[in-house]
Parts: structure tokens; C-alpha cells; sequence
């Protein structure tokens, strides 16, 4: 039988706007994504019957059909009849490092590790972009968990264009281990508040959402000036969530105030809060302060990287 261990990495989100609404009940958006070098760990092993299984290290995780790893063993089975009778069930066991419902794609990352695996396992050869379609089921930011890297992200968030990948820029996360925020609850409390803002003529949603390719932001990662990227970091989300949720208004003020800290945001839908920091050496005192000032055991903090890369293949084997 054989094998394949793979790593999924998280995302944060340097950039959030949110367009319009579209008719099939989702957001248009403009998004900017970076992946992180904080990853899960996946390992697929084929197995002798036509059953899907998932193991988690973390009790909380589900480890059925709701897990997003599963949908996407399901989907491929469905999607490819004929490889899953000849090669026979998958049993997906995850190693949890990603912080759980945080905003970083933890399942959503798990979910393009399935697809990469299931098609390397079943010898399907499937192309990224054929990859990134079968994602976009699954959930708005699975294609961009198969891309990795920097890139931007329209429509729902499914339709990719890479930027020049980003590295060297350290990161600290700080995150609630027992705070959580829907994001259907976010997005909708977004449009409930603030939908006279968006865009009504669909046929300008395109415009609006290419104007974010000549923005601020975009042009400071061509020039990968770090201070400006960190200047130009906005998460339309942060609107509902900062007031709903004050610990994560305060985590952002506490970012805010320490010297090294050349910007910071809530990443996706929340609760974490990222702060972009120039040397790593800066970022572990920053990790260190924050704890100091917020010495509850409750808060996670974690010191990452930015990195260029998506789903990684760690080992291959076969017994
Ligand atoms: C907040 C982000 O993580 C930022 O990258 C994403 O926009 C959300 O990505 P995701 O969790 O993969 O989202 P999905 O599983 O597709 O959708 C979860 C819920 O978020 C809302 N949603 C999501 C994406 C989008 N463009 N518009 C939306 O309104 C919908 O209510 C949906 O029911
Ligand atoms: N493989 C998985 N890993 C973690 N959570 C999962 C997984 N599959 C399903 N879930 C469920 O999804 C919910 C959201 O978890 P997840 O870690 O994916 O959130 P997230 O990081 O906020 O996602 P996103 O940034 O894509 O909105 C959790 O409450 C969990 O029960």
C-alpha cells in the first residue's frame, strides 16, 4: 500500500475587501494572501477497502464528514470513480500545528493536502490549476491552500493571481484558544451593516476588484518594501469583529503600541491577530512583551515567517 506525508501550511490575509454581494449568496472580494510558515502535517495511506477515514490529534476536530480533509477524499472518489475502486480507500491523519477556527485555513489547507495527495496516490496526474477547480468546492480558500506562496484573490476568493512571493518577514500571531468567530456570521453581519458601500453594477465588480492590482499595497510587494506592505495591511472584517469581540481589538492595540511592530491586522474572519516584524530576533521579544502584558494562559502566540511555498511533499513509501 502506499503512502505520502505532506505539510499544509497556514494563510494570513494582508489584504480583505469586501466588493458587493453576489447572487449566490457569497461576497465579491479582493484579497491578498500569504501563506505561513506555521503548517499541519498530513499523512495518506491507501487502504485495502473503499472506506475514507481521518485521524486528529486534536479532540476538537471533527473526524467525519464535517471534516473538510474528508470532503475532500470524498470528493475526489466521487470526481474519479475508476481510481478509487482500483486503488481502494484513504486513511488521512493529521498532525495538528495551525490553531483551530483562527482565520489561517487550517482545514481549508488540510483539505488542498488531500487533493494534492489523493491525486499523487491514485496517479491521476491532475494539473495545480485543475486542482485549484476541485478546491473551490470545498471552500472559498482551497485554491489558494493548493497555489501558496503571495497571491491575489477575487471573486470569492477562488480566482488566483500569483505577485512576487514574499519570504523573510517575520510574523507573530496571537490567538484566543477559546474564542471563536463564524465567518458566515461575520460577512453577514458586514452586509447587514455596511452593504451601502458596495458595488452595485456587477459589471464594474471586475474593475473594482483589478483597481486592488494597482493599489498601495500591491505596488509595495513589487517593490518588497516590508514598512509599506505593513502601512498598507486592511481587513474590511475587522469593522464587525474589533467591536463585537474586545480581546481582539485589544490584541491589535497591544501589536500596535510595541516599537518593532511595522503593522498589524486581524487575519480573515478572525480571532487571530498577526504582527509583521522585520527580524526574528524582534519578533521572539515582541511574543515576549505581549505575554507580559496579557499573562493570560488563555492567549496562544506563536513567532512564524512569511513563505513562498504551498502544500509540500515531506515523504513518500510504500508497505
Ligand atoms: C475569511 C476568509 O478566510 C478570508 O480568506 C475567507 O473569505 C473565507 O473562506 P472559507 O472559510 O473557505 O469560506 P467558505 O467555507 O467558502 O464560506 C464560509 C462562509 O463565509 C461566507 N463567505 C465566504 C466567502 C465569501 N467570498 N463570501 C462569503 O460570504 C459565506 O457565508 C459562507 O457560508
Ligand atoms: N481539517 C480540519 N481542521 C480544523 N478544523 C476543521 C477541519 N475540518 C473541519 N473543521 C471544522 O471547521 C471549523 C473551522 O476551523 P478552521 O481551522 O478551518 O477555521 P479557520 O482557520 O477560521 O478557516 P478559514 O480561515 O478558512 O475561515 C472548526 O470549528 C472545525 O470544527
Amino acid at each position: 500500500m502506499r503512502s505520502y506525508t505532506l505539510t499544509a501550511p497556514a494563510k494570513i490575509n494582508l489584504y480583505l475587501e469586501i466588493i458587493g454581494d453576489r447572487p449566490d449568496g457569497y461576497h465579491e472580494l479582493a484579497m491578498i494572501l500569504q501563506s505561513i510558515d506555521l503548517a499541519d502535517r498530513i499523512e495518506l495511506h491507501s487502504i485495502g477497502n473503499d472506506s475514507i477515514r481521518v485521524r486528529c490529534d486534536r479532540p476538537e476536530v471533527p473526524t467525519d464528514e464535517r471534516n473538510l480533509a474528508y470532503q475532500a477524499a470524498e470528493l475526489m472518489a466521487t470526481q474519479f470513480p475508476e481510481a478509487f475502486s482500483k486503488y481502494g480507500g484513504v486513511e488521512i491523519t493529521i498532525n495538528k500545528h495551525i490553531p483551530v477556527a483562527a482565520g489561517l485555513a487550517g482545514g481549508s489547507t488540510n483539505a488542498a493536502a488531500v487533493l494534492v495527495g489523493i491525486d499523487l496516490l491514485w496517479n491521476l496526474g491532475l494539473t495545480q490549476s485543475e486542482l485549484e477547480e476541485l478546491g473551490a468546492n470545498l471552500g472559498s480558500d482551497v485554491p489558494f491552500c493548493v497555489a501558496g506562496g503571495t497571491v491575489i484573490a477575487t471573486g470569492r476568493g477562488e480566482q488566483l493571481s500569483p505577485l512576487p512571493n514574499l519570504d523573510n518577514i517575520y510574523i507573530v500571531l496571537a490567538k484566543y484558544r477559546s474564542l471563536e468567530v463564524s465567518t458566515a456570521w461575520a460577512y453577514k453581519t458586514y452586509r447587514q451593516q455596511f452593504s451601502d458601500s458596495y458595488v452595485r453594477d456587477t459589471a464594474n465588480l471586475a474593475a473594482r476588484a483589478a483597481a486592488v492590482h494597482s493599489g498601495g499595497i500591491v505596488k509595495a510587494i513589487f517593490e518588497k518594501n516590508t514598512a509599506e506592505i505593513a502601512q498598507k495591511l486592511h481587513n474590511d472584517l475587522e469593522r464587525v469583529v474589533l467591536p463585537a469581540y474586545p480581546q481582539v481589538l485589544q490584541l491589535r492595540e497591544v501589536f500596535a503600541t510595541q516599537e518593532s511592530v511595522l503593522g498589524t491586522m486581524m487575519s480573515g474572519s478572525g480571532p487571530t491577530v498577526f504582527a509583521l516584524i522585520e527580524s526574528e530576533q524582534q519578533a521572539q521579544a515582541v511574543k515576549l512583551k505581549v505575554r507580559e502584558t496579557i499573562p493570560d494562559e488563555d492567549l496562544e502566540l506563536f513567532v512564524t515567517r512569511m513563505t513562498t511555498h504551498g502544500i509540500q511533499i515531506v515523504s513518500s513509501g510504500k508497505d
